[in-house]
């Protein structure tokens, strides 16, 4: 569904040439919803602008739902739903009126987009807000009345830029579902970009992180999780006291990194934390040591980022990250 091979974008600036994306090669594959990763900065909103003929790539090549990115961009651009961070519907309209007009500009007859537009809104649970003014809509709302418009045309490849970002964590699960139903329902693919590390590893077949321009590493979610080797456990104290020692008892475990403080909690990373951790804890009870709190964490996409480029996935945020591996 999308091939690229070397696109490239250098935006020429007054301060100099700035290399937004330095030769980017992607496959996504028809049915698949792939997620493409990384910090503010890195490249995602380019790409996604060159992929959908909105920016002319200074370098590479791409084919897009089968058609010649350079060559061919209008079949390109009717072939692809795109859905803009900012969204596209203006607050006075009306919902239903929006989604219309979206469609009447792709060519599509009012009375098609009449009743496509309205089995996408029953489908996205906006059934009877046809008539509201956008204007009136909650943000959950407004984003899925944003994805009806990237819709309205039934492209067979669907393009969101951080489709939910800003929304609550509720309105977020729910957004995920839809977009799940994208796929399942109708046979779409989905690129998508987001900052959420929960959100790509819940949603997405397939990950592509990007860095400085360029991918630093693609796979599935477990994939890219199992290139980090080992678990975290992490020992909380009850004692700053017995620190130290829990610190020494943690570095005997079989294959354990040097373990790290910070305060009263202790972390050290093992190849298979779940078999050790039995033994850690009467060593620790043994020495007579109390804890207040054990955890076992799984390697999370922020440690994938982080073994990759030494920084977290989250902007200029260090080591304390919450231990869920959730965006904040
Ligand atoms: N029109 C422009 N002119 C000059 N530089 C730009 C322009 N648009 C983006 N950039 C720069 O190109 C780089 C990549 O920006 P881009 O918006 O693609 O990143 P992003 O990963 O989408 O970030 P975000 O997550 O913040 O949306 C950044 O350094 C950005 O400052």
């Amino acid at each position: 569904m999308i091939h690229a091979r070397g696109l490239a974008r250098t935006y020429k600036t007054r301060r100099g040439d700035v290399d937004a994306v330095r030769g980017v090669d992607l496959g996504v594959d028809a049915g698949e919803i792939v997620g493409f990763l990384g910090p503010n900065g890195a490249g995602k909103t380019t790409t996604l602008r060159m992929l959908t003929t909105l920016l002319r790539p200074t370098r590479g090549e791409a084919t897009v739902a089968g058609a010649d990115l350079r060559r061919d961009p209008g079949t390109v651009r009717r072939r692809i739903g795109y859905v803009a961070q900012s969204g596209s519907t203006s607050g006075e309209a009306r919902a239903g009126e929006e989604v219309v007009d979206h469609a009447l500009l792709y060519g599509v007859d009012r009375a098609t987009a009449t009743t496509r537009g309205r089995t996408l809104f029953e489908q996205l649970e906006l059934d009877g807000l046809w008539d509201r003014k956008c204007s009136s809509l909650s943000g959950g709302q407004r984003r899925r009345l944003d994805i009806v418009t990237g819709l309205i045309h039934t492209p067979r490849l669907v393009f969101l830029d951080e489709p939910t970002t800003g929304l609550d964590p509720q309105a977020r699960a729910n957004l995920w579902t839809h977009v799940r139903g994208l796929r399942d329902e109708r046979g779409s693919t989905v690129f998508l970009t987001t900052h959420y590390l929960d959100e790509a590893d819940a949603l997405c077949d397939r990950i592509l992180v990007i860095d400085h321009g360029q991918i630093v590493a693609q796979g599935s979610p477990e994939d890219l999780k199992q290139r980090v080797s080992g678990d975290a456990v992490l020992l909380s104290a009850a004692q700053t006291a017995d620190v130290p020692r829990i610190a020494a008892i943690a570095a005997q475990l079989s294959g354990a990194d040097a373990p790290t403080v910070d305060g009263t909690l202790v972390e050290v990373r093992v190849p298979a934390g779940r078999t050790l951790l039995a033994g850690l804890l009467r060593s620790l009870d043994a020495e007579g040591i109390e804890l207040d709190g054990v955890e076992l964490r799984r390697p999370t996409l922020d440690d994938v980022f982080l073994t990759l480029t030494g920084r977290s996935l989250r902007d200029g945020e260090s080591r304390q990250v919450p231990t869920d591996g959730a965006a904040a």
